[in-house]
């Protein structure tokens, strides 16, 4: 079953096409990112599928519903959760937990959604004394607090240390797991390569790819990176490699479409020298790399090495 369908979206603010003809689909129980660099469309998109604003063309279903005209049938059935709601400071946790679930017919117990986003120990704690990354979790709380088929989350991880972000994206698996659709959108390759099960990825209005990682990666078919530190008078004694080999600051970096080859040949070049390879690792190709050739970002690397 299809929980959103969206075919030839368009979408325009005066000259602009901030969303020109994009058509997608997300299954059931899928977790799909939308991702694009600034202005790319990703915000109209969502707020077009959760009915708050209106399109100018094309055919959009989600839950079988069309958002524009769903009203609170449609509402009562998807979560919201927004980069920073405001928050009345005097409740605390399970307060406004507890009221946001007493808007919906269906909904979880106030407890058990209260750990469930980690905030047991917090759940008569007072708003204003929350911390940035627990006020994110409330805000993760309230959107799951009718018991949505589909949640929304925004760049649900901005502005997180790196151990919540770690527990963030353990709950969004723990939730699709629970089988809750999720539409999410994030500026973190990683984030989308680590939780999402397909990435659209948008640029400029336009939909350029849709797949999972490992397709966009096939499609893309950019070099693996192999890294090793090694004194530059060594260096200059390397064995020939299928790769391109760079060196800066004592680290060496093969760009390589053949991994395994190029592996054995340095390592076997090491051996029969008795040398080290320090900090050496094979890297194949990131989500991120993928994102930035399609969108054709520039990598920060290698425009520092161009300096
Ligand atoms: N209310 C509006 N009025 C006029 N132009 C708008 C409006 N909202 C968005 N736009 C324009 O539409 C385009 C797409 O904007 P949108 O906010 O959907 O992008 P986005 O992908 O969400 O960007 P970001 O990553 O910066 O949040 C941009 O060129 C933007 O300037």
């Amino acid at each position: 079953m299809r929980a959103i369908e969206v075919r030839h979206l368009t979408r325009g603010y005066g000259a602009v096409r901030a969303v020109d003809d994009v058509s997608f689909t997300v299954d059931e129980g899928e977790v799909f990112a939308l991702l694009g660099p600034n202005g790319a469309g990703k915000t109209t998109t969502v707020e077009i599928l959760e009915g708050y604003r209106r399109r100018d063309g094309g055919e959009v279903r989600v839950l079988g519903f069309d958002p524009a005209t769903g009203g609170r049938a449609y509402r009562e059935r998807i979560g919201i959760v927004l980069q920073s709601a405001g928050f009345e400071e005097e409740f605390t946790v399970r307060e406004l937990v507890r009221l946001q679930s007493s808007l919906y017919p269906r909904r979880h117990d106030t407890d058990e959604l209260i750990a469930l986003v980690g905030l047991a120990d917090k759940r008569d704690t007072r708003v204003k004394a929350l911390s940035g990354g627990q006020r994110r979790r409330l805000d993760l709380a309230l959107g799951l607090a009718g018991a949505p088929d589909l949640l929304f989350l925004d760049e649900p991880t901005t502005g997180f240390d790196p151990a919540a972000r770690h527990r963030a994206w353990e709950l969004i698996a723990r939730l699709r797991h629970l089988g809750t659709t999720i539409l999410l959108t994030t500026h973190y390759l990683e984030e989308a390569e680590r939780l999402a099960d397909r990435v659209a990825i948008l640029r400029a209005g336009r939909l350029v790819t849709v797949g999972s990682p490992d397709q966009l990666r096939d499609t893309v078919q950019l070099p693996s990176l192999i890294t090793f530190r090694l004194p530059a008078v060594v260096a200059t004694d390397l064995p020939v490699l299928t790769g391109e080999v760079s060196h800066a600051d004592g680290a060496l970096r093969v760009r390589t479409h053949d991994p395994l080859a190029d592996t054995y040949r340095l390592t076997e070049w090491a051996r029969t020298r008795r040398l080290d390879l320090p900090g050496l690792s094979l890297a194949p190709p990131t989500l991120e790399d993928v994102y930035l050739t399609l969108t054709g970002e520039p990598d920060p690397e290698e425009a520092d090495h161009d300096r």
